[in-house]
């Protein structure tokens, strides 16, 4: 994958996410960790190379292809993609409403979500009046309402205190336990270590994975990722 012209962010890598895994994404700062997770989002084609999604090659999908696919994916990258002009709670209710849910239900599981991740107080409130940390637990909760077939999480820990750092995460092996194929990026390797889940750690580009411990247990499986 290039940006533009410029040279190759990431290169000759390999690797597959088996259905319902859990996976650390690492590496230092600059390694190519968001242009990988936005290739898997979609939001970027690879410049050269194979890349399958849920067994579509992704280069010769149709743009009108896009949204379905993207549909399945929850995604907390670093730029969070709210929308402004819709409320907390409305940005959290759009996945289920897209794919058709009542109103009642919905709003509901918004609500708890949302309580969950410490935003009760500011359900009404428009995403440029949330601080960092906010907009964070925002996405993540937009993220995982729908128990997405893989949830990609760009540095989900990065803005918020230890105790809440705990409850995400507790969220995400939660979901990934539903059978949610689960990519976190992350510079925290205490957390990687504590999970005990595999690393694909990057590094100026290039990847290597790194099996987990022995006897760390991952996620189950539910569907063809
Ligand atoms: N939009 C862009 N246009 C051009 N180059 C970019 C763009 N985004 C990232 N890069 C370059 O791609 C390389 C990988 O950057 P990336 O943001 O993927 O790294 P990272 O591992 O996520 O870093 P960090 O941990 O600091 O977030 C860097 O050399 C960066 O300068």
């Amino acid at each position: 994958m290039r940006y533009g012209l410029g040279s190759e962010v990431l290169r000759n890598i390999s690797f597959e996410l088996k259905p319902g895994s859990i996976h650390f994404l690492t590496g230092p700062s600059g390694a190519g960790k968001s242009s990988l997770m936005r290739l898997l989002f979609l939001a970027h084609r690879p410049s050269r190379g194979l890349v399958t999604m849920f067994g579509r090659d992704v280069v010769s999908l149709d743009r009108d292809e896009l949204p379905s696919l993207r549909r399945r994916i929850g995604v907390v990258l670093q730029d969070f993609r709210l929308l402004d002009h819709l409320s907390a709670i409305e940005n959290v209710m759009l996945p289920l409403k897209i794919a058709g849910g009542e109103d009642r239900i919905i709003r509901a599981q918004a609500e708890e979500l949302l309580s969950w991740v410490g935003l009760a107080d500011r359900m009404a409130a428009r995403p440029p009046t949330l601080s960092g940390g906010e907009k964070q637990r925002l996405a993540i909760a937009r993220a995982v309402i729908g128990q997405p077939d893989l949830l990609l999480a760009d540095e989900p820990t990065g803005n918020v205190d230890p105790a809440m750092a705990e409850r995400l995460m507790h969220l995400f092996l939660e979901l990934n336990k539903l059978g949610t194929t689960t990519v976190i990026a992350t510079h925290d390797m205490a957390w990687v270590e504590r999970i005990g889940a595999p690393q694909l750690r990057l590094d100026r580009g290039e990847l290597t994975t790194i099996a987990a411990p022995a006897g760390a247990g991952t996620g189950s499986s539910r569907h063809g990722a």
